[in-house]
């Protein structure tokens, strides 16, 4: 261990009530909305490679011909209560928008730039649309903010000169105030969720994260920031140089999903097609169906952790085609299964082929999130020596109970109904009294 003052602020689990809320939501949904939208992934008429919120750069647009698209932001079709509504539908406990993303574009009318939409012909604090609408439906709202200003002057993404130097600290100074006006103006914010904080500049100072931190707590001690904004004064991101989380949880499972349960507090991001946060009007690639996703959101809620969906809506505000259907059919299979993942966690038991395991965290119920059918029909359960399954239902078809059959000490086998409608299902095991997971100490799995 060294010692380190810019490194980890606090050790272990968060125990508060606001991070157990986090822990149970479990589903969130992410927004990425900016100048980026209209521009849809093309331009001069052409698709642009790459992820659409970089457009500015992947298609070497000048600093005026992208300032111009303030002039386009106009949103007819803009209502954050639809968005809010399709979030509910999904299924949503959370939603993270992006409030100023790496282009520099704030979605609220800052006092401290004029690159925002109070100078748009829309006009109108979207962000307050926002976090209102989701509000009302009961769904927590969780700020991105990035680090990266690629509008601001005094941004640098490296530091080498006084004059560098200078101008970094400017931009500090612009953006501590940016994050006091987001969280003095929208009080409902549950917490933060920083961006770009690989760059020389912010690697080279990492205390400027440790005061962002600092700030965030004066102002509300229950926020809730992960380990995407940390770097200590050694450069080490996420982790500290001694190897401690630094944050409330593991924020760099990005387009990715661990292989077993982290011993952190985690969550992972996620785009429908391969890289693509901002909208890009033409989707290329694999874009994972609705199975795919519930099948992500089951592991994440079987390994402790979060999983958030990214929605890229359209330049005139509306919400896609493909992301309303996702919307449809995941919400459709939460309403049925979510008590499989709302304020579920890891269970401990051996992870078996058929898919995975979650446990509610005070029902005592285990739940069985089946993603890959036997051929031989039969799904293998291995519990606890002495275990005994009271009951054993599919979620939805309570009726139909199934007969779990002893096959060896403490292995049971549970023949697998016949599901043809192309989602996971989910069975519910109820193990005899005493023996119910919530308080039987677990056999290492
Ligand atoms: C591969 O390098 C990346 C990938 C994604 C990102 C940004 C995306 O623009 C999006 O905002 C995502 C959440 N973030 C990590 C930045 C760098």
């Amino acid at each position: 261990q060294i010692p380190l003052k810019y490194g980890a602020s606090r050790e272990g689990k968060r125990t508060d009530a606001a991070m157990q809320r986090w822990r149970e939501n479990r589903f969130g949904q992410f927004i990425h909305f900016g100048l980026y939208s209209l521009a849809g992934g093309h331009w001069n008429g052409k698709y642009v490679e790459g992820a659409a919120e970089w457009i500015k750069g992947n298609a070497r647009i000048s600093d005026e011909d992208y300032e111009a698209l303030t002039r386009q932001f106009v949103l007819p079709e803009f209502d954050a209560r639809e968005w809010a509504r399709i979030a509910k539908e999904m299924g949503v406990k959370y939603s993270v928008i992006t409030t100023k993303h790496h282009e520099g574009f704030c979605l609220w009318p800052s006092e401290y730039t004029d690159y925002d939409v109070s100078r748009t012909p829309f006009g109108r604090d979207l962000l307050k649309e926002y976090v209102d609408a989701y509000t009302q439906e009961g769904i927590d709202v969780y700020f991105y903010y990035s680090i990266i200003d690629w509008n601001h002057p005094d941004w640098r993404s490296r530091v080498e000169t006084v004059e560098d130097s200078l101008a970094f600290f400017r931009y500090c100074d612009f953006m501590n105030k940016q994050i006091t006006e987001l969280m003095t103006r929208y009080p409902e914010v549950k917490g933060f969720w920083f961006d770009g904080t690989w760059d020389k500049s912010v690697v080279k100072f990492g205390k400027i994260t440790w005061d962002i931190e600092q700030l965030m707590h004066r102002l509300n001690p229950g926020i809730i920031c992960g380990s995407r904004l940390r770097v200590d004064e050694k450069g080490a991101r996420h982790f500290d140089t001694n190897g401690k989380l630094m944050g409330d949880y593991e924020q760099g499972w990005e387009r990715s999903l661990p292989e077993k349960a982290p011993q952190n507090d985690w969550e992972c991001v996620m785009t429908i097609p391969e890289n693509q946060w901002g909208y890009q009007a033409d989707w290329r690639g694999h874009i994972k169906s609705a199975t795919e996703i519930i099948e992500m959101l089951a592991a994440a809620t079987s390994m402790n952790g979060n999983f958030v969906l990214n929605f890229g809506p359209k330049g005139d505000g509306s919400l896609r085609e493909e992301e309303k259907q996702m919307a449809r059919k995941v919400g459709k299979w939460m309403q049925l299964n979510g008590e499989a993942i709302y304020g579920c966690v890891q269970a401990p038991l051996k992870p078996q082929k058929w898919g995975y395991y979650t446990r509610h965290r005070d029902n005592g119920f285990v739940y069985m999130v089946v993603c890959y059918q036997p051929v031989s029909g039969m799904l293998k359960v291995v519990l606890p020596t002495g275990s005994v399954i009271e009951n054993c239902v599919v979620l939805g078809k309570e009726g139909m109970e199934l007969k779990p059959e002893k096959s060896t000490k403490n292995e049971f086998v549970i023949p697998a109904p016949e599901v043809k409608d192309g989602f996971p299902y989910v069975i519910r095991l109820k193990l005899k009294e005493g023996d119910s997971v919530g308080n039987y100490v677990a056999p290492k799995v």
